[in-house]
């Protein structure tokens, strides 16, 4: 049976006023034998940044992608501030079109959704201009390093201006200063544009380092198992990366993720 809604509510309404996505005993099964997801509930404040942390395979992308419509929960309910017309989408790959330019591929979803009275070439030059890219809105795909490319695909989810961003592991396959840079940046956007972020990932370092709310999953069918506040001195710099703070919050999630891998069989 599928009982499967998703709904809207005005900002202050709702479950919880202030809430820009909630998830109420949500599932996802992708067919008779493998359960993904759930039951999963989980509410996400507006302006929140909140971290999806579990194993691979545990059903993060699932959890994801079923935020953004991508995806039908098979059962639950997904309900989202001013109906989930406002979301910004990061994937892991950079999912760029190699025969565009970087301007071009910025300017995709406003052409596709064409908003009316937009200007959109000056809402991608000041997308481009906030992922620092401004210079090279006439390169291609191909002339870019690995982080700017994933910069191109976060200009390219901030364009439509969404009030909510989802993030799927994007740095995961980039270096270690690169993903540091474009940490950084990133927390600069999230201060600058108060975007709801909603961030996936398998490093414990990285959901500690950026969000205020790290939630741990088990593996597959992910529930949530522990949530944690970090609750530290912002904004946050490298100096908050090399604290002792930092370090104790990382022991803490990662003796939680560990608790949550072996409290299952072995598969
Ligand atoms: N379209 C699909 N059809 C069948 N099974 C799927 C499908 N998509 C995902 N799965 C399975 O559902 C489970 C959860 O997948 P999902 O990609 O959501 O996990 P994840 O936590 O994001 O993993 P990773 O960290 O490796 O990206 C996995 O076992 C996966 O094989």
């Amino acid at each position: 049976m599928i009982d499967y809604a998703i709904a809207s509510f005005p900002s202050g309404a709702g479950p919880r006023a202030g809430d820009a996505v909630s998830l109420k005993g949500v599932t996802k099964r992708y067919d008779r034998d493998v359960a993904a997801l759930g039951p999963v509930d989980f509410n996400v404040r507006k302006g929140d940044f909140v971290s999806l942390l579990g194993p691979s395979g545990c059903g993060k992308s699932t959890a994801l992608r079923i935020i953004a419509g991508l995806s039908e929960p098979t059962s639950g309910r997904v309900q989202l501030a001013g109906g989930g017309r406002s979301i910004g989408f990061v994937f892991q790959e950079p999912t760029l079109m190699p025969w565009a330019t970087v301007r071009d591929n910025v300017a995709l979803p406003l052409k596709l959704s064409r908003p009316r009275g937009a200007d959109i070439g000056a809402r991608v030059e000041v997308a481009l201009a906030r992922v620092g890219l401004a210079e090279f809105a006439a390169a291609y795909p191909r002339q870019l390093s690995g982080g700017m490319k994933m910069r191109v695909s976060l200009a390219r989810a901030l364009v439509t201006d969404p009030d909510v961003l989802l993030m799927d592991e994007p740095f995961a396959a980039l270096d270690e200063i690169t993903r540091f840079h474009l940490n950084n940046d990133l927390l600069a956007l999230w201060r600058g544009l108060r975007k709801t972020v909603i961030f996936v990932t398998h490093s414990v370092f990285e959901s500690v380092y950026l969000s205020r709310r790290v939630v741990v999953m088990t593996p597959r069918p992910g529930r949530i198992c522990a949530e944690y506040a970090i609750d530290t001195a912002e904004p946050r710099s490298e100096d908050f990366r090399t604290s002792a703070e930092y370090a104790a919050y990382c022991r803490e999630v990662s003796a939680a993720l560990s608790r949550a891998v072996a409290g299952r069989a072995p598969r």
